[in-house]
């Protein structure tokens, strides 16, 4: 089975509201593509048609060439971590994954694999209803790689986990992805997604705002900028701006110059002495980038 999602021309209403107009992307495997995109753009409905939890008005999405509902073990194609609280808080976790495994064919052994790759495995034998907000992403997540699925799909996975468990996941979604598998991560934090997605669908109003490979998008921010450290952070703004450059504070000793190369900055504060150190290339963060990338977009806004 090819590991692809086929998003294409989805349109949904709920009453009056117009959640999807439009959406269309493409998934591909060995690369975590992130879909971003405020409140509201449209990212959960499309997840969950993706999964045949809601139809569309319109269109059609596709995993590995084929609908949802025409897939049999469908937990072997597709794992999704749609909604962490969607489980049996008076049962176990193990007995929620055992139960979900049987109705795909697995056995017990699979289960007891998922759980320690997620690192449930002391509180497995508990009721999840006492898991925390951390742990239940935890256990979806383990629910998610069940069937060892070549195409997963993660909404606001972040949520509820601790910077441990930040640095954990994001680990997991790089060796998902390395491992051949299209991994499709939601998020309205796009910090959340700095260094691991290869790829970004921007989502506004229910359609495509954006859909660019990160490197790209973040050469094309960085595009011509300097980044300086000095303890003398306002007579630098001063001679930079003589200067003819455009310069952006960005932490207590740090700017951000545009308008001059690196050797005019560092040119521009030796002639008026001002003391500087680390002149490099800068380069954008990912947040940087994505606002960059729905500046021009007035739809977007
Ligand atoms: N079951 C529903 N009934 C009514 N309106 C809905 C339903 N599901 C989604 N919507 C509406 O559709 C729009 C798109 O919602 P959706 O949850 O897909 O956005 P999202 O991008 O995932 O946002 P978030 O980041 O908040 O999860 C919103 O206006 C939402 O209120």
């Amino acid at each position: 089975m090819d590991a692809t999602v086929e998003v294409n021309g989805l349109r949904k209403r709920f009453g009056a509201t117009r959640a999807l107009d439009d959406m269309t992307f493409t998934v591909r495997p060995g690369v975590v593509t992130g879909f971003v995109g405020p409140n509201g753009a449209g990212k959960s409905t499309t997840m969950r048609i993706v999964v045949g939890l809601d139809r569309p008005d319109e269109g059609s999405a596709l995993v590995g060439g084929a609908a949802y509902r025409t897939l049999k073990r469908p937990l072997t194609h597709v794992g999704a971590l749609l909604d962490a609280s969607a489980l049996q808080p008076s049962r176990t976790g193990r007995d929620h994954l055992l139960w979900l495994a049987r109705s795909q064919g697995l056995g017990p052994r699979r289960v007891d694999e998922v759980l320690g790759l997620v690192g449930l495995g002391p509180a497995a034998r508990r009721k999840a209803g006492g898991y925390s907000l951390g742990m239940r992403q935890r256990l979806g997540i383990a629910a998610a790689l069940l069937g060892d699925p070549p195409v997963l799909l993660f909404d606001e996975p972040f949520n509820g986990l601790d910077p441990e468990g930040i640095v954990w996941i994001r680990g997991l979604l790089r060796s998902l992805a390395d491992g051949g598998r299209a991994v499709l991560v939601s998020s309205h934090l796009m910090s959340e997604l700095q260094d691991v997605a290869g790829h970004l669908i921007v989502a506004g109003r229910g359609r495509v705002v954006a859909d660019r490979d990160v490197e790209g998008l973040i050469a094309a921010a960085s595009d011509g900028r300097v980044s300086l450290r000095t303890t003398a952070r306002e007579d630098a703004m001063e001679a930079l701006a003589r200067a003819g450059a455009t310069v952006t504070v960005t932490g207590t000793d740090a700017l951000t110059v545009s308008g001059l190369t690196a050797a005019g900055t560092v040119a521009a504060l030796t002639a008026a002495g001002v003391p500087f150190a680390e002149v490099s290339a800068h380069r954008a963060t990912l947040e940087e980038a994505y606002m960059e990338l729905t500046r021009e977009s007035v739809e977007f806004r």
